[in-house]
């Protein structure tokens, strides 16, 4: 991720024409994008490094909402969640936020005559969230959902994740991927990958002796986890991971769901790789298209604003406790999205 030598974000035709992308239209090829607030002498990095401390606050306060007893009831299937709505500040919530199942008819009457486009995010979304985030595995039945959905709607993952690792959950050729939060259609340098390299050897050092901590290497972007430390030790994964970082200046940390996300200090995210993928794949007709982008992290905000600001499209935000966000529409768990994508299917057959 030094990237110093290079533009950070370039068409590279290597990775797009990857069999994973699958039969990207030729003028993807041609595509490419100089982010705003960069230069390529690599001078003008506009973006200020998070505040650790912040980080750290944040993530208190993820970790405290994410063990909410409401997330306990989050098993993925079938669980009962019946009395989630006599919550108060849920229901207050839903009234900003409603569930895109119950205001479903809404939103394909606004999609009538126009062709919808799914992005999904991957973990938290199409799987549920566990302690080793090796086994994030994807359900069959929320597999063969998502392959439905690409039967009739183009469909592409945008994930944290590289886009190697994301594939290997999801196992859809059909699909689109976009990995390390949209920097992995499009990056271009091997010194990203380099970078990558070498802030995790250093991040897997410091963090070793820490019992829980663990350090995914997502090609473009690092992950360091604390899910499985001890919170009394979570101020000294944070402090360790901002020290690696001085020797890092081009690279920020941001906080996921009780993990330390270090990228780029460069003005790309799941925003501009959903742009991205609705001009390449020839969906930029906001008249026509309606995009849905569905996803629980901070990281996905970045896409909902975008679909505010087209005001075209949905944005979909899983989660069982209130947040502030640029959604539209919530819903509570993988097993309500997988409900929601069978309903786009049964709806798209029913009017063919
Ligand atoms: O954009 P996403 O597809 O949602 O990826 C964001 C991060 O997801 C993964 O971490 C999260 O899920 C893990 C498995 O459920 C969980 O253990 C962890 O606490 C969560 O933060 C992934 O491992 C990260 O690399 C991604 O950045």
């Amino acid at each position: 991720m030094d990237l110093s030598n290079s533009s950070p974000v370039i068409t590279d035709p290597v990775a797009i024409s990857q069999p994973l992308l699958g039969g990207l239209p030729s003028n993807l090829m041609q595509f490419s994008v100089m982010p705003s607030g960069y230069s390529s002498s690599g001078m003008n990095v506009s973006v200020s490094r998070l505040k650790i401390e912040e980080v750290l606050v944040n993530g208190l306060l993820d970790a405290m909402k994410s063990s909410s007893p409401r997330r306990k009831l989050n098993v993925e299937f079938g669980e009962d969640n019946s009395s989630e709505e006599e919550d108060p500040a849920y229901s207050a919530w839903m009234a900003k936020c409603p569930s895109a199942l119950s205001s479903f008819k809404q939103i394909v009457a606004s999609a009538q005559g126009k062709k919808i486009a799914v992005f999904l995010d991957y973990d938290g979304t199409l799987s549920p969230i566990v302690d080793d985030p090796d086994k994030a595995v994807m359900s069959p039945v929320m597999r063969a959902a998502v392959r439905n959905v690409a039967k009739y709607f183009p469909t592409a993952i945008v994930s944290g994740r590289s886009r190697n690792k994301v594939f290997e959950f999801v196992k859809l050729k059909e699909l689109y991927y976009a990995g390390s939060h949209g920097m992995d259609i499009m990056a271009s340098s091997a010194n990203h990958e380099h970078s990558a390299e070498k802030v995790t050897k250093s991040l897997l050092q410091v963090v070793s002796g820490i019992e829980g901590a663990t350090v995914e290497n997502n090609k473009f972007c690092v992950s360091v986890h604390y899910r499985n430390v001890a919170e009394k030790d979570w101020k000294l994964v944070a402090q360790l991971v901002n020290e690696v970082l001085e020797a890092f200046p081009r690279l920020k940390v941001t906080n996921g769901r009780m993990v330390l996300e270090v990228r780029p200090v460069i003005d790309w995210d799941k925003g501009k790789a959903v742009e991205f993928l609705l001009q390449s794949l020839n969906l930029n007709d906001s008249e026509n298209v309606i995009p849905i982008y569905i996803g629980d992290d901070r990281t996905d905000e970045d896409a909902f604003k975008v679909l505010r600001q087209r005001n075209c499209g949905y944005g979909i935000l899983v989660s069982q406790v209130p947040k502030e966000t640029e959604a539209f529409y919530s819903l509570r768990d993988p097993s309500e999205v997988m409900e929601f994508l069978n309903f786009l299917v049964r709806r798209k057959k029913h009017s063919m």
